[in-house]
């Protein structure tokens, strides 16, 4: 079967679609894909497997997303620490760093620090707006994310991954393979490279919205935020 996916050209019109025609709010939006990440973790990480999840957030909304699902960890009794060494003045990330710090959730500066104390790291640094050589300063940040054997979760995208093609052939990602990849409201290109668990987030696809993006999105069970999919086909995993 083929694995269908979002070019991230796609990707960057469909969220306009929903923000236009489907009405949506970029917050509503990010609150959603952040939940889904939460829910990801819980289901990769139980709570017994340990409490301290780092989240790592770039510039973006992938850093928004990341910033969101620290919060609802919290909310499940984990102890997210937050890495944003680029924190962005736009109102929205701004009332989402305020909201972890009224929570007493830790803000660190040592990223390499708070990975020798962390059970888990969440990947929310780039996600399909990334592009060209990664910046500072995130090359340090993912060369030990490649690095460590702590499990790691990529939001979208493992951050510093070609939406299009994949793993890079050179950097600081040449054979950066997270643990598990979270992929929001479709499959990036990229995902066919990604070979860990597979999760699919972000529930607010309207039937309209997927068929003029000839999406195929899976069923979503009960109440879950979150499907696996198949990391060989894309399709719904079969328990
Ligand atoms: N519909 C959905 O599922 C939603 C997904 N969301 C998430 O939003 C990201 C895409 O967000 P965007 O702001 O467009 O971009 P990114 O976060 O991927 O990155 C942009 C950010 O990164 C900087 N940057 C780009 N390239 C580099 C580089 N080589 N080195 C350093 N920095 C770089 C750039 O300057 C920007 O600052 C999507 O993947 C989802 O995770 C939303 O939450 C809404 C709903
Ligand atoms: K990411």
């Amino acid at each position: 079967m083929a694995f269908k996916t979002l070019s991230a050209k796609s990707a960057a019109a469909l969220d306009k679609e929903l923000m236009s025609t489907g009405a949506f709010s970029i917050d509503q939006l990010m609150e959603l894909a952040g939940l889904s990440v939460s829910q990801a973790v819980y289901r990769l990480h139980p709570l017994s497997k340990g409490k301290k999840i780092l989240v790592a957030c770039g510039p973006g909304n992938n850093g928004g997303d990341g910033l969101v699902a620290a919060r609802h960890l919290w909310h499940y009794n984990y102890q997210p620490t937050v890495y944003y060494p680029k924190q962005s003045k736009n109102e929205l990330y701004q009332r989402l760093a305020t909201q972890l710090k009224n929570l007493g959730v830790p803000f660190t500066e040592d990223f390499d620090g708070a990975l020798k104390d962390t059970s888990h790291v969440v990947d929310a640094i780039f996600g399909f707006s990334f592009s060209g050589e990664v910046r500072e300063p995130f090359p340090a940040v993912i060369k030990a994310l490649k690095e460590t054997t702590i499990p790691v979760t990529s939001v979208d995208a493992p951050s510093s991954w070609d939406i299009e093609n994949g793993p890079p052939s050179e950097g600081p990602g040449k054979d950066f393979y997270p643990t598990a990849l979270v992929s929001l409201t479709a499959p990036k290109p990229l995902a066919k490279f990604f070979h860990g668990r597979h999760f699919l987030g972000g529930r607010f696809v309207s039937p309209d919205i997927a068929q003029k993006y000839d999406l195929e999105l899976p069923e979503y069970e009960g109440i879950d935020q979150i499907v696996e999919l198949d990391p060989k086909t894309g399709q719904k995993l079969k328990l």
